[in-house]
Parts: C-alpha cells; sequence; structure tokens
C-alpha cells in the first residue's frame, strides 16, 4: 500500500517517518529528493542558475539554500518558478525509488511530502496521515530549527496550505503536540489498525 504522510513546515513528518523507519518500513523523501535533483550535475541546476543567477550560488558552486529560501519564500512567483524547475525532477526521482522499493520487496511505501496536498499528489497514494501540531508549536519549532526570526518563519508557515485545512483531508491525524513517545504510540495504532506490513 501507498501511504502519503503530510504536514506543516515542521510539524514533525521527518520525526514521523524516523519513527516508520525504525520499524522497517520503506521512506521515500520529497524533502531529500528535491535536495538531489538540484546537486551540480542535474539539469535543474542549470536551470536555477539561469533564473535567480549566480548570487545564489555557494564559493563550492552548490545551492546557497538559506539564501535561495529568503527570495522564494517572501515572493510567490520566484516560489512558483522554483517549484516548476524541481517539481517534475522531484516526481521522477520518487518514482525511480519506488520502485526500487517494491523491487526489494517493501508492502507498504510512506511517501513523506510537504506538499502532498499543494501539488496535487494524491493521485500517487491510497491513504493518507497528517501530522498535527497547533500553530504556536509550529512557529516555535521552526524558529528554534532553522534559527528564523518570527516573520520569517511565518512567511515559510503561510506559503502552505494552512495545517487546518490539511487535517480536515487526511485518513489518519496524528497528533504531535506532545512528546515523542505519545506520537510514536499513536503510530503504532495505526499500523495495527491500517494493517500495515513493512
Ligand atoms: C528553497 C530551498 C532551497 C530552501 O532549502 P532549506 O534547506 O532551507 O529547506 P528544506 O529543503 O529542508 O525544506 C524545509 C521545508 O520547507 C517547506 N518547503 C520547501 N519548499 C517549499 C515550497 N516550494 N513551498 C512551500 N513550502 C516549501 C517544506 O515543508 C519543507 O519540508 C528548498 O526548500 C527548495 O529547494 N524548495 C523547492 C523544492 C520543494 O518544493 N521542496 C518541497 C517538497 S518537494
Ligand atoms: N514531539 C516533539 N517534541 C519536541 N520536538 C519535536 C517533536 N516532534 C518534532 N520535534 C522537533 O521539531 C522540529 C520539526 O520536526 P521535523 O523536522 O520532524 O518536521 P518536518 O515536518 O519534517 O519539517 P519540514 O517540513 O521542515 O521538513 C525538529 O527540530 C524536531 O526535532
Amino acid at each position: 500500500m501507498m501511504v502519503g504522510l503530510t504536514g506543516g513546515i515542521a510539524s514533525g513528518k521527518s520525526t514521523v517517518s524516523q519513527m516508520f523507519k525504525e520499524r522497517g518500513f520503506a521512506i521515500i523523501d520529497a524533502d531529500v529528493a528535491a535536495r538531489k535533483v538540484v546537486e551540480p550535475d542535474q539539469s535543474a541546476y542549470q536551470e536555477i542558475v539561469q533564473v535567480f543567477g549566480e548570487a545564489i550560488l555557494l564559493p563550492n558552486q552548490m545551492l546557497d539554500r538559506a539564501k535561495l529560501g529568503a527570495i522564494i519564500f517572501s515572493d510567490e512567483t520566484k516560489r512558483q518558478k522554483l517549484n516548476s524547475i524541481v517539481h517534475p525532477a522531484v516526481r521522477k526521482q520518487m518514482e525511480i525509488w519506488k520502485n526500487e522499493a517494491l523491487a526489494a520487496g517493501s508492502q507498504t511505501v510512506i511517501y513523506d511530502i510537504p506538499l502532498l496536498f499543494e501539488s496535487r499528489l494524491t493521485n500517487l497514494v491510497e491513504k493518507t496521515i497528517v501530522v498535527f501540531v497547533e500553530e504556536q508549536v509550529q512557529l516555535e519549532r521552526l524558529m528554534e530549527r532553522n534559527g528564523l526570526s518570527e516573520s520569517e518563519a511565518l512567511a515559510r508557515i503561510t506559503s502552505q496550505m494552512p495545517l487546518s485545512e490539511k487535517v480536515k483531508m487526511a485518513d489518519a491525524v496524528i497528533d504531535n503536540n506532545g512528546e515523542m513517545d505519545e506520537t510514536r504510540s499513536q503510530i503504532v495504532q495505526l499500523i495495527k489498525k491500517w494493517a500495515l506490513c513493512p
């Protein structure tokens, strides 16, 4: 079974996908794919440099992710432009990893995709899980993890569909406001309820 795992920025998708991984499930992470497809030997890289200029490169020629993030999270047109370059390559990479997981005998594949609903990727999956946190918890965890100011963090949060909307569309919701152990036990329950096998 293909399962889509999503949520808001810093709501805890990676934390939850790690908990599935501990139990042997195959994880496909769209953020990891998005990092791989913009490496200097990939075609998306050339396109990004053409559109955004060499100012978004580090001295070692890799993308300066902090700089590119500052640009695209404060300018919707530029964000959409970047999405239109990166997302087709991300989809191809995820397809390759899915086929590898199935060939290796995985029964369940968990797709960790931040923009599962925004990018209309729900056709890839049979069930969806949304990792939920209260807005204040999300803001605090994002500021802390990425060293962002409140306004920078809010710009990132508002560039996505509101988490409350995602919750309405989910087949299952994991509440990640509490301790990690409380989150883990919800996952164990869900694995039983949906009879998920790695
Ligand atoms: C702008 C970039 C370089 C900033 O990199 P940075 O290392 O700071 O962030 P990272 O990639 O780890 O993403 C962190 C989170 O930001 C959110 N996010 C990233 N890109 C986007 C976007 N285009 N729109 C909305 N939210 C986004 C997601 O919740 C993601 O989990 C990077 O996010 C990027 O290349 N984004 C475009 C590709 C994309 O859409 N990725 C998201 C899933 S495919
Ligand atoms: N239950 C929890 N208690 C305390 N801290 C947590 C909890 N869950 C996650 N965190 C922390 O909150 C931050 C965000 O979590 P995580 O990276 O898993 O989110 P994410 O949804 O994958 O984010 P992104 O969309 O940016 O990739 C991390 O620093 C993580 O360690």
